[in-house]
């Protein structure tokens, strides 16, 4: 087997930042963002998404709307209840969404599907020539001996044998990529959550896995291979190496965000504790109510952002 440090990678191109590493697409003529139904001959990047400065994402389309609309509110860009066009409706594989210098997409479940959208997301940042982007994954997680509805603000993201790292197969052989997450970036969101005060929020590490069932030791599966004890072993021995949630994309959205120069943040919340059972059986009010929570923590974090841009001092800097 042979392991493969992120840190060798040399971008062959930089904008401040933001980085591709390929040398084959920079001198490529066209670009088709396949999976988005965009392309470098039939859009103009730079005009559509050159101010973006926020990317925001999460598994299910609904939410990424419902985040666009509520966000187009709070900064004063319109009401919550209006509808935002669907960039990517030339497809059915994510929906994109653009209020201001936000960008909402959505992207599955699962590492394969997020992969794929942030391959092509962090081409179209770099074809439109956007700088200083922050990433923001505001999604759901199962929680291991916290609070349901308490928002976990990821650390470091670890991989099922707990260990701080991404691993891929690329050319059959195993490249590894670092995990972990911007610290103040992390430290800024757990501010803003201290400021709207409404549901506990904690900086730790989480899980991420490539299952939903047996893959985050479940028990109500369609399949099992594994007792009651064996499962709550496995799930205390997470907590003890600082896991307090788990979820299945934050790997490659951290691996992918330090090799794009992208400062990154996850923020989930937990629907459940799993030390207390599998099932989700919250109402659908409440499961609403507490995947509202991220959203709100980060638009407070983005309007604060927006909002600290354009203080005098700072207005020569770029936001
Ligand atoms: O962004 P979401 O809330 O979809 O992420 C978590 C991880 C899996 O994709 C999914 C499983 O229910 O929820
Ligand atoms: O338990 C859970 C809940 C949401 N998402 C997950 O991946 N696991």
């Amino acid at each position: 087997m042979e392991y493969k440090q992120t840190n060798d990678e040399k971008p062959t191109s930089s904008k401040d930042g933001l980085h591709i590493s390929n040398r084959h697409l920079v001198s490529q003529k066209e670009d088709i963002l396949y999976h988005f139904d965009l392309g470098t001959s039939t859009h103009d990047f730079v005009a559509m998404f050159g101010d973006i400065k926020f990317v925001c994402v999460g598994g299910s389309r609904w939410r990424m709307k419902a985040f666009s609309q509520h966000m187009a509110e709070m900064l004063g860009l319109g009401n919550a209840t209006d509808d935002i066009p669907n960039i990517c409706e030339g497809t059915d594989r994510y929906n994109m969404y653009k209020v201001g210098p936000v960008l909402a997409v959505s992207h599955g479940m699962g590492i394969p599907s997020i992969s794929i959208m942030l391959h092509e997301l962090i081409k179209l940042l770099y074809h439109a020539k956007c700088f200083d982007v922050t990433a923001i994954r505001i999604g759901t997680s199962g929680g291991i001996g916290v609070e349901p509805g308490s928002v976990v603000i990821t650390r470091t993201s670890l991989d099922a044998s707990f260990k701080p790292y991404f691993e891929m197969n690329v050319l059959g052989k195993t490249m590894i990529h670092s995990t972990q997450l911007h610290t103040c970036l992390g430290q800024e969101l757990l501010k803003c959550s201290k400021e709207i005060n409404e549901f506990p929020t904690l900086i730790a590490d989480t899980m991420c896995t490539s299952d939903f069932y047996e893959g985050q030791a479940r028990l109500d599966g369609a399949f099992c291979t594994y007792t009651e004890e064996e499962k709550m072993e496995y799930l205390q021995s997470a907590h003890a190496a600082g896991v307090r949630n788990i979820e299945m994309e934050s790997s490659v959205f951290a691996a992918m965000c330090i090799r794009s120069g992208m400062k990154g943040a996850v923020v989930c919340v937990c629907l459940l504790d799993r030390l207390k059972g599998d099932q989700i059986t919250s109402s659908h009010q409440v499961l609403n109510d507490y995947q509202i929570r991220p959203q709100k923590l980060v638009t407070c974090f983005i309007k604060k952002q927006l909002k600290k841009a354009l203080e005098p001092q700072n207005l020569s800097n770029r936001v």
